[in-house]
């Protein structure tokens, strides 16, 4: 298990923006930061990540600390097996794509490079620069180069925002394969319910700096009762419907549709209980 209790306070002006939790997070698994925009997740992984100091506090991953103001200790980052995409991608200007790639990492895991080019579909885009590229390319190349590096940690933010929708849910799927097959411990920030509800094993719910819930993703479904997802209906029978959410398959009860008429086959909106 990774475990935190961190506080830290953030000042620009008069404002100000504390961000005070204490969460766990599953190793080995795909764990979500989710919230509002400004909830302090970016703020969060950071702490985590070590790139920003905290006030006070401790990360513990089984037991062994990263970091404890209490004791001064404080594992150096690179020891830490982490590799990052944040928002801003951090590529090199000067370096092609597959420069970028291939600068990851020493004695870089050919197979496993060949495999990243070609689910991202970076093929085409290897001998250009990122300054050349799209949001969403860049972003593509970020989450590559993190990959290639065989971390134990892949701390993410938004990893997909900028992918067209089509793309997104195959990259969702391949994060999910990926994940099982090389064990790594995701963190991941996101504030799409539907994203969180298909990828992940864990999620920690922040709201105004503060962790308002933590467990399974269906804590979300639960007590969530604004928000509606999107479904394929795929059988109706009675007042029971089978509808399928991402690639889940759920039989939910008619008065949840919000359309009032549709048949097999049609896209609905369901409210979520
Ligand atoms: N270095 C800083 N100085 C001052 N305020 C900061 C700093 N970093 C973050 N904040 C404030 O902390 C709050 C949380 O920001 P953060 O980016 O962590 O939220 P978020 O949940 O990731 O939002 P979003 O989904 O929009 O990216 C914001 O109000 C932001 O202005």
């Amino acid at each position: 298990m990774m475990y935190c209790r961190l506080k830290k306070t953030y000042r620009s002006g008069k404002r100000s923006f504390s961000i005070d939790v204490e969460a766990s997070f599953k190793l080995n698994a795909i764990n979500v930061l989710y919230g509002h925009s400004g909830a302090g997740k970016t703020s969060l992984l950071r702490l985590l990540s070590g790139l920003d100091t905290v006030d006070f506090g401790k990360i513990s991953v089984n037991n062994k600390n990263w970091l404890n103001t209490e004791t001064k200790s404080f594992l150096p980052i690179h020891e830490r097996e982490i590799a990052y995409v944040f928002q801003d991608y951090g590529l090199f200007p000067n370096m092609t794509v597959l420069e970028n790639l291939e600068f990851a990492k020493k004695n870089i895991n050919q197979t496993l490079l060949k495999e990243i080019v070609d689910v991202l579909e970076l093929e085409v885009l290897l001998a250009i620069k990122p300054n050349h590229l799209s949001g969403g390319q860049q972003q593509r190349v970020a989450l590559a180069r993190a990959i290639v590096q065989e971390p134990k940690f892949l701390f993410l933010d938004e990893p997909l925002t900028a992918i067209d929708e089509n793309l997104r849910g195959k990259l969702q799927s391949y994060l999910i394969a990926l994940q099982q097959k090389y064990g790594f411990t995701i963190v991941m920030v996101s504030h799409n319910l539907q994203e969180v509800l298909k990828i992940a094993t864990h999620v920690c719910v922040l709201h105004e700096g503060k962790i308002e819930k933590e467990g399974n993703p269906n804590i979300l479904l639960k007590e969530n009762t604004s928000n509606t997802l999107k479904g394929t209906v795929i059988a109706i029978k009675n007042n029971n419907i089978s509808v399928v959410i991402e690639t889940q398959q759920i039989v939910i009860q008619k008065d949840r549709v919000v359309q009032q008429e549709f048949v097999v086959g049609d896209l609905i909106d369901v409210e979520i209980q």
